[in-house]
Parts: structure tokens; C-alpha cells; sequence
């Protein structure tokens, strides 16, 4: 990292306010009514070091909806309940170079493409293993309490929202059990989807939880392992090839972190072994990640060298 971590707060605290509102380019997701709702001005940034520094800046204590950001975590307790080449069978990881709720998959391998698109995150989450939807949900809440430190709650409104209004997910699983793809019964594990997608978390949360990947699995503030750290490799490898959707390739281009973006206007980026980034402003662009939030990523990138290439330049020839 080119400049020294004490330079975080003040960069960010001029960063913030430098970053220009999104007006008549970003858009709040409305297809979840309830998302709709959301004060598109709220905007914060948290940085958490794997040493436990916090910097943030703005709204960070704001809750809102995690939606797809949650794919990575649910991911992490897939690899978890089935091992990484059971799991492979099951979802693959290819980027798919299409919108998030893009309705494909990969007939011949019989798979839907990832674990960060929402089909691929349906199958996911429907390998989640419980007995009854209960103890499936208490169980994706204690992982994700693990990663955040603290209790964590669903929305009710925005759970109710996605499950009335969620056509689009309701027929890519049914298209998936109709291949073969998944199993009954699918109304639970949308149930579960739509759950995962509904955890309130801040801007901090999100800091904490990608500072926990960045910290191969241990929540830096808490001390508590997340997730068994063999899977790290697994869950990051997939965030930087298919977090970003279809601006996947360019986001590694121009950021060059794994990163993961939700309908919320949330982004996590992981600086492995440095530091968690999060990112809340709800405006997205057209392939439905955060207007601001990727500009902010980049600035960090470029201001601090935080490149994957440049990170590892700097290890093999640190003059
Ligand atoms: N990209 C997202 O954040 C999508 C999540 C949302 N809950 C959906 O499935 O449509």
C-alpha cells in the first residue's frame, strides 16, 4: 500500500464530499417496491484495517437491505456445509457477462453459471443445510451475526416486498428444478433468498464483514472466526471474476479488487490481508451497482495502489 493507513481518515473525509451526487445518472432499484423508498442522498464510506482500525465517513450508521452482497457470504456457508468440489457439481464459476437477474444457465453442464448472479445464488442458498426453514434462517443469521459482531435482524416490509413481487426469481427456480438444477422444495429456499437478501446492515457492517475475508476469516473486531479460512480463496476468486456482474472485467481493469455490489446500493471490496472497503449510496447505474460507490472504489484504488497487481508488485520488489 503506497501511503501510510493514518492518511485513511483524511482521505476519506475529502473523498466524501468530492464524489458528486448521482443525479440523472443513477437510479434507486424500484422493481422491490419497498426499495424504492430509500433517501437516494444518504452516502458513507468504512474502511476497516485487519488490525481492527475503523475510518468512515457520512451516513455509516444508516441500516438498509444487504440484497446480493449476501451472495458471498451464503457462498462461504455453501463451501462450508459441502466442500468446494461437491458445490462445483452444483453452481459453477463463470462469469456471465450479464445482468444480475439475467434468466440463463449453463444447460450443459447442467448449472446455473455462479454463486453472485441470482440463479446461481437461488441454488446456493437451496444447499444450505437445516432441518426446516427455521433452523436454515438461524443458521444464516449466526453466520452472518459471526462476520458482523453483533446480532443482526431482517426487514420485514423489504422481505414481503421481494416475496410478493419476486416473479423473476420464482421462475428462474423453476426453470432450475425443471433441469434438474435444484430440488424441493424451492418455495422454502426462495423464502431463505429473499431472507438473506432482506439482513439489515450499515455501511460499518459491510466494512467489518469484507474486513473479515480481507482477515482470511477472522472478524477483526471481535476475534471470532467466520468462516473456515481454507474457503477464503474459494469466495474471493469468484467475487473478482463475477461480483460486479456484467462490469466484472472492467471493475478488475479499473479497481482490480474482489469486490461485491447489491440492488441496496451497497459494495464491499476485499484488500486481502489490508483492510475491508464498504460503500452505501443508493443511486445504481444500468448494470445495478452503486454510481458513487464505484467511483469511491476507484479513488481508493488509484490514490493508494490497491490494484491486486500492484499489491503483489509491491511484495516481490517493495522499492
Ligand atoms: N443485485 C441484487 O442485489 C439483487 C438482489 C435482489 N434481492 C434480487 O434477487 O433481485
Amino acid at each position: 500500500m503506497k501511503n501510510h493507513p493514518a492518511d485513511l481518515q483524511a482521505f476519506l473525509e475529502a473523498l466524501h464530499p468530492a464524489v458528486p451526487p448521482p443525479w440523472g445518472i443513477g437510479k434507486v432499484a424500484s422493481y422491490i417496491p419497498e426499495l424504492a423508498k430509500v433517501n437516494p442522498d444518504l452516502f458513507s464510506i468504512c474502511l476497516v484495517t485487519v488490525d481492527g482500525q475503523v475510518f468512515e465517513v457520512g451516513d455509516f450508521q444508516q441500516l438498509f437491505t444487504i440484497q446480493s452482497i449476501s451472495k458471498v457470504f451464503v457462498h462461504g456457508l455453501a463451501l462450508e456445509d459441502h466442500g468446494r468440489d461437491y458445490l462445483l457439481t452444483k453452481v459453477g464459476v463463470e462469469p456471465t457477462g450479464d445482468a444480475f437477474n439475467a434468466i440463463i444457465l449453463d444447460e450443459h453442464s447442467k448449472r446455473p453459471y455462479n454463486p453472485m448472479v441470482n440463479a446461481g445464488a437461488i441454488a446456493t442458498t437451496s444447499l444450505i443445510q437445516g432441518q426446516g426453514p427455521a433452523e436454515r434462517l438461524n443458521r444464516l443469521l449466526s453466520m452472518f451475526r459471526r462476520y458482523i459482531g453483533h446480532d443482526v435482524y431482517l426487514d420485514g416490509a423489504v422481505f414481503v416486498s421481494e416475496r410478493t413481487s419476486g416473479h423473476r426469481n420464482r421462475a428462474m427456480a423453476h426453470l432450475m428444478l425443471n433441469f434438474g438444477m435444484i430440488d424441493e422444495p424451492i418455495e422454502e429456499s426462495l423464502d431463505l433468498y429473499f431472507q438473506q437478501c432482506s439482513v439489515m446492515v450499515t455501511c460499518r457492517d459491510l466494512a467489518v464483514m469484507a474486513a473479515t475475508l480481507a482477515n482470511h476469516g477472522v472478524n477483526p473486531l471481535t476475534g471470532e472466526r467466520a468462516i473456515a479460512g481454507q474457503y477464503i480463496k474459494d469466495i474471493l476468486s469468484v467475487m473478482y471474476t463475477c461480483g460486479m456482474y456484467n462490469f466484472a472485467g472492467e471493475w478488475a481493469y479499473q479497481i482490480g479488487l474482489p469486490a461485491k455490489s447489491g440492488v441496496c446500493g451497497g459494495i464491499i471490496a476485499i484488500v486481502p490481508n489490508l483492510m475491508g472497503i464498504g460503500v452505501f449510496s443508493p443511486p445504481l447505474d444500468q448494470r445495478g451497482n452503486s454510481v458513487r460507490g464505484v467511483k469511491v472504489c476507484q479513488a481508493l484504488s488509484q490514490e493508494f495502489e490497491l490494484n491486486l497487481f500492484d499489491l503483489l508488485r509491491q511484495q516481490l520488489h517493495p522499492f
